[in-house]
């Protein structure tokens, strides 16, 4: 009798797999305030508890801690549009519109080089950039997405890997049929297959697919309840193509095939009017912003803030590396904090939370993840980063969310964790060996350099 009442009230502590602690927790679960001095306590991939440090210290005991002195906890970046095999091209064209950088560079370089080799060692490169800079999930478009795939197992992180198909020639097909085919044969394979890897579909854009075709994609991603990714009002030579071919806006045009529905990952969406903002609410498609890459191929500036006014779920990405030139999540961050300042003239237009929303649980919703990461709290996936704070030239520190927008870069992103596995841990990345990586990547660079001087000396 006495034993019991001496321990009423203390419960036994729990075991968990890992806690994670910070001098602060950005949990991003709506009208939560920054946790000071707590912990993330995960238990087989997922999150279980979130609270004071004192309080999971007294219920949990992790068989792994990670500290977190000068450290935020906050959830993993979502890059909701890239490329990521596109690494390989990084800084070979630059300073291109969008068409010309596409038809006369990119596509023809693409037939070329592009490889299951080629697209196993950018992806790589990609998922090292990523992890390092604290990306913890991504959409991605790019051809042969098994070998994505098997790269995206390997190295640990979430990724919506999507099939392109489009009525050219592309690597490895030689037209729509074949390339629609194979997409479906992707989907259909990976679909409910892997924890941390969804099939998608991926029309390349309203300008290279024509509308029967994007009409099968719809129908085919209905029948496999799959997430269709595509690049859509990106630039004026698009709106200028469908405006003369079918006298409407890209987004309209979509919208009449049946495309535009929960299912779309709409990439850019630049050239929108207030017709089309307001489709963009009303169907639920999530729209992905690509500050650097409109602003490199001078593709205009989307029009963000009458988006997020219209209730448009609005994510972040940072595109391919060929149009980048890198896939640091925080300088998308930061520039959607600061461009539409400038293009509304309004310095209170998308704040500082608002940029690290789109980053987070709003582009996890955008990329149709929102049910599994971009917020820590119990009984989401365990994709969490820890950011260091106080590297001299972040001193002092008074806001965090502010540190996080205007101050921080990939550089300070200490601790990466996906689905409750250490990816990353005192800037060491756990998964990928750097040393072969850096081998693979200048044996690879070697080639497409001699190859393209071979073709300069013989012109
Ligand atoms: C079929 S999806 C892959 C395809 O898309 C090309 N691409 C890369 N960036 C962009 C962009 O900003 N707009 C349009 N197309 C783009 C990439 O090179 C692949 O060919
Ligand atoms: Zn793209």
């Amino acid at each position: 009798m006495a034993v019991l009442s001496l321990c009423a009230g203390a419960a036994p502590a729990q075991s968990a797999d890992l806690v994670v602690y910070g001098d602060y927790v950005l949990t991003m679960v709506p009208d939560e305030p920054v946790l000071e001095n707590g912990a993330v306590v995960v238990r087989d991939g997922a999150i279980i508890a979130v609270g004071s440090r004192q309080t999971i210290d007294e219920q949990y005991i992790g068989a792994e801690a990670i500290a977190g002195t000068h450290r935020v906890v906050m959830p993993g970046l979502v890059n909701g549009h890239t490329h990521t095999a596109m690494t390989l091209f990084r800084g070979m064209v630059d300073d291109l519109d969008l068409m010309t950088w596409l038809n006369k560079y990119v596509f023809p370089m693409e037939g070329r080089f592009v490889t299951p080799e080629f697209v196993r060692i950018g992806t790589e490169l990609a998922c090292w950039e990523m992890i390092r800079g604290g990306t913890t999930s991504f959409v991605d478009m790019y051809f042969y997405p098994d070998d994505i795939a098997r790269v995206v197992d390997r190295c640990g992180l979430r990724a919506v890997v999507a099939s392109p198909h489009i009525d050219y020639p592309s690597p490895g097909f030689s037209g729509w049929d074949d390339s629609f085919a194979a997409a479906v044969d992707f989907v259909k394979r990976w679909q409910g297959k892997h924890p941390r890897i969804t099939p998608a579909f991926a029309p390349h854009a309203p300008y290279t697919v024509s509308p029967d075709h994007l009409r099968a994609t719809v129908e085919k991603a209905a029948e496999l309840d799959a997430i269709v990714s595509m690049h859509l009002a990106e630039a004026p030579s698009e709106s200028a193509y469908i405006a003369e071919n079918f006298a409407t806006t890209p987004v309209r045009h979509v919208q009449g095939l049946g495309l535009y529905n929960q299912r779309l990952i709409a990439a850019h969406m630049v050239q929108l009017d207030p017709n089309d903002i307001a489709l963009t609410a009303a169907s639920g498609v999530g729209a992905i912003h690509n500050p650097t890459s409109n602003m490199k191929l001078g593709a205009g500036i989307s029009p963000v803030p009458a988006m997020l006014n219209a209730g448009v779920n609005v994510g972040l990405g940072t595109d391919g590396a060929a149009s980048n030139n890198d896939l640091d999540l925080w300088e998308e961050v930061r520039l959607a904090a600061l461009l539409h300042k400038v293009q509304t003239g309004d310095p209170t237009a998308v704040p500082a939370l608002q940029a690290l929303t789109m980053a987070t649980r709003m582009g996890a919703v955008a990329a149709r993840l929102g049910d599994k990461v971009g917020q820590l709290k119990p009984g989401m996936r365990a994709d969490l980063i820890q950011v260091q704070l106080n590297k001299t030239r972040q001193l002092p520190l008074y806001d965090v969310v502010s540190h996080l927008v205007y101050v921080t870069d990939s550089s300070d992103v200490v601790t990466t964790v996906v689905d409750g596995k250490l990816l990353m841990r005192d800037r060491e990345v756990l998964t990928i060996d750097e040393a072969a990586l850096r081998a693979s990547v200048a044996r690879k660079s070697d080639e497409i350099r001699s190859a393209l001087a071979a073709t300069d000396d013989a012109s």
